[in-house]
């Protein structure tokens, strides 16, 4: 009989700090050697987290379901993506989720036949924003959906992160803890600044595993990402990761242009998440210069409407940089991915897309 493969999910809300996390988990793996692999899970059209994977760990092989949440509209591709990991024979899997899912339904998923006999759980991960966490509940407490979502990420797990504490005072940490007490009494509980925490006990049970110490120890080989492009007619190559989820038209009337917008139309016989959260994805395909400060105050005069944005755009000055946006907060890293053409994707709620694409267009700078 084959030895069963450990999973960690990963779950939390927009920006809390998984993906950060999850490379924390990625280079400790890679120390001890285990092989793991990644299911990511996007909203958006591109996979902007399974790119900084590829490009800090080449030799993990991510499998990208994009445009969806693996708790609802693409749960029915989370079996097909894990036995396609599976046939790598990881030591371990990694499954991080939309910030807008429900790891309820991912776990229902995970006990089903199709997976139960080849997969088992080992944590279920929780990330929370320190900062955000009391404004976020506040403001969604009307959808009842995203209420559901966002305490089902909470009260599925045995270990949960409060994250972003240099951003919170101590005193609203403190009120954070106590408020997911209510909520989860028993998940162990770290607080910490960009994902922080003790690596060696989340990953014990996984080195107890009999697959694992079956196996040799493996150095894991440089091997080149398991990559390939997201959309097979798409003009450029964004970014190189593996998308096996379905594409989405673009409209490309003009040369900068914007945009596919998603907002999420869910099977109604599905149970789903989130009712009122979209994404837009804007594309650089303007031949004129991108301008950085006219794309950061359109960004943040977006205002609360912006809950999330994440990208890679090509800058006159800096070349290709990797933008993320959340919480109010904007960070560049440069990058090295051979980035072609920029994007940025936006999440937020009640986003206008006619003033969207008009503010897009005026970031570029007039030649
Ligand atoms: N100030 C601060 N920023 C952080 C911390 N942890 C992560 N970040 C930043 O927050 C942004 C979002 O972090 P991610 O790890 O991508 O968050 P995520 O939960 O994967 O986000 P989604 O892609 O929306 O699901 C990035 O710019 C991180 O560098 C932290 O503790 N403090």
């Amino acid at each position: 009989m084959m030895n069963k493969v450990p999973v960690i999910l990963i779950s939390g809300f927009l920006g809390s700090g998984k993906t950060t996390l999850l490379l924390r988990l990625l280079a400790h793996t890679r120390q001890i050697p285990l092989r793991a692999a990644v299911l990511m899970n996007e909203m958006g059209e591109y996979d902007v987290d399974s790119a900084i994977i590829s490009e800090e760990m080449p030799d993990v092989t991510v499998e990208g379901l994009l445009e969806g949440c693996i708790c609802c509209s693409k749960r029915n591709e989370l079996a097909g993506a894990l036995h396609t990991l599976l046939s790598q024979e990881p030591d371990l899997i990694f499954m991080e989720t939309t910030g807008v899912a429900n790891p309820e339904q991912v776990l229902e998923e995970l006990r089903s036949p199709l997976l139960a006999d080849r997969l088992y759980l080992v944590h279920s991960i929780s990330v929370v924003d320190a900062e955000l966490f009391h404004e976020y509940n506040s403001r969604f407490t009307a959808d009842k959906e995203l209420v559901r979502t966002l305490h089902g990420q909470l009260r599925t797990a045995d270990f949960i992160v409060v994250n972003k504490t240099d951003t919170a005072s101590s005193r609203e940490v403190t009120k954070v803890v106590k408020s997911i007490r209510k909520l989860n009494d028993t998940a162990k509980l770290q607080t910490t600044e960009y994902s922080r925490v003790d690596l060696e006990p989340l990953l014990e049970p996984v080195l107890a595993s009999a697959s694992v110490a079956a196996k040799p120890a493996q150095t894991p080989q440089p091997a080149p990402a398991q990559v390939q492009l997201t959309d097979a007619d798409a003009p450029f190559v964004p970014i190189p990761v593996k998308s096996i989820g379905s594409t989405s038209s673009v409209s490309r009337s003009t040369a900068f242009k914007v945009i596919s917008t998603h907002s999420h139309n869910h099977d109604p016989k599905q149970p789903h998440s989130f009712s009122r959260l979209e994404s837009i994805t804007l594309h650089q395909y303007s031949p004129q210069p991108l301008e950085k400060q006219r794309l950061e105050n359109f960004l943040t005069g977006l205002g609360s409407s912006l809950l999330r944005a994440k990208g890679y755009c090509v800058l006159p000055q800096e070349g290709t940089m990797l933008l993320q946006f959340s919480g109010n907060h904007l960070e560049w890293q440069p990058t090295a991915l051979p980035v072609s053409q920029g994007y940025v994707t936006l999440i937020g709620e009640q986003l206008d897309k006619a003033s969207i694409t008009d503010q897009w267009e005026q970031c570029f700078i007039s030649l």
